[in-house]
């Protein structure tokens, strides 16, 4: 199957040419990264995959692996959701279809699995309705389902994003722009447990002191340096006065792992609202800093330690393309 391109889907005369299937693979992501609240994203190399059947007059869902025993199999599935809000925004109908969910991705663990549903389901709809793939929309798009958009650009643009949102009257909504991280990966350590997003952002203040604003600004900057090109910065360029110390009561083990790694002098972060921690480090064989930059290095791979029990280690690389969508078409 070819990936979704300019024409796929529409005549010659621009009637749009009904798909016979739609299958679409949508990265993992990992928020924050320390001091880039609500702005930094990383995409990994994990993916749901989405296949969606048009046909009949409903709408049927089948799900296996992450969340099959509890996300709803009716229209209040968010891949379906996700659909109907990209088909509403394209002025397209909602046809019947068959989803087929393979997720990959853990649920309420700091992952980003609302974030790939959401631009899953969004890519699905711009091959349903014949229209090539916006990438710089469906972060708009997203950003109005999720409610901030650092996963969501990474989930959709890959690489190593920066978000943000307009609040101008002229075109509100989710920025981002990519960057390409150089020689990162990224070991993510998930424990069992769940934590719901809404839940950790409750624990957030509502004002935080100048103090602690300005060290998250600098080593925010410093973090867009570290990670293309300057990898011995990362330590210091992930600390973060911000979020992650304020969510301890709703992950303290996660706390506590994240503060032992680092005193071990390795990177380590919780991942987007938790209780995943991840460390950034240097893929095994792979070298940072050829292209620009210091020819620094950061921790490998291998100098970081084997999960806690009860936890589970995933190595990780760099998805560098974001949400992909391939579409066969009938006749
Ligand atoms: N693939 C999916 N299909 C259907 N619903 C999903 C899917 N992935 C996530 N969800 C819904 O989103 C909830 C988890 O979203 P939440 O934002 O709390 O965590 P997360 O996205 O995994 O983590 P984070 O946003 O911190 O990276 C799940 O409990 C479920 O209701
Ligand atoms: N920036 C978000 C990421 C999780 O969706 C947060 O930390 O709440």
């Amino acid at each position: 199957m070819p990936e979704h391109d300019a024409q796929a889907g529409t005549e010659a005369d621009g009637r749009r040419r009904p798909c016979d299937q739609v299958r679409v693979r949508v990265p993992a992501t990992s928020a924050n990264l320390g001091p880039g609240f609500d702005t930094f994203g990383l995409a990994l190399t994990l993916y749901d995959d989405l296949v969606v059947t048009p046909g009949g007059s409903g709408i049927a869902v089948q799900v296996t692996g992450e969340g099959e025993n509890d996300v709803p199999l009716d229209e209040t599935h968010l891949v379906v959701r996700a659909i109907r809000h990209g088909l509403e925004a394209l002025g397209a109908p909602m046809p019947g279809f068959t989803l087929r969910c393979e997720n990959r991705i853990p649920h309420g663990r700091g992952l980003g699995s609302s974030s790939a549903a959401i631009v899953g389901g969004l890519a699905v709809a711009y091959a349903l309705a014949g229209v090539p793939l916006d990438r710089d929309r469906v972060v708009v798009l997203a950003n109005e389902l999720e409610g901030h958009p650092d996963n969501v650009a990474a989930a959709a643009l890959g690489g190593f994003t920066i978000a943000w949102t307009d609040s101008g009257a002229s075109n509100p909504g989710g920025r981002a722009i990519k960057l390409k991280p150089d020689g990162i990966g990224a070991i993510a350590y998930v424990p069992d447990n769940r934590v719901l997003t809404k839940e950790a952002r409750g624990l957030l203040p509502g004002v935080v002191s100048h103090t602690d604003a300005a060290a998250n600004a600098g080593k925010a900057a410093l973090l867009v340096a570290a990670l293309t090109g300057y990898p011995e910065l990362l330590l210091t360029a992930t600390e973060d006065r911000l979020h992650q110390e304020y969510r301890e009561p709703a992950m303290p083990e996660s706390l506590a792992l994240v503060h032992k790694l680092r005193g071990s002098g390795l990177a380590a972060i919780i991942s987007g609202a938790g209780p995943t921690v991840a460390v950034l480090a240097q893929p095994d064989g792979k070298t940072a800093g050829q292209s620009a930059g210091s020819g620094g290095r950061a921790a490998s791979f291998r100098s970081v330690p084997e999960a806690p029990d009860g936890w589970t280690r995933y190595e990780l690389g760099i998805d560098p393309v974001g949400v992909q969508v391939w579409s066969m078409e009938a006749g």
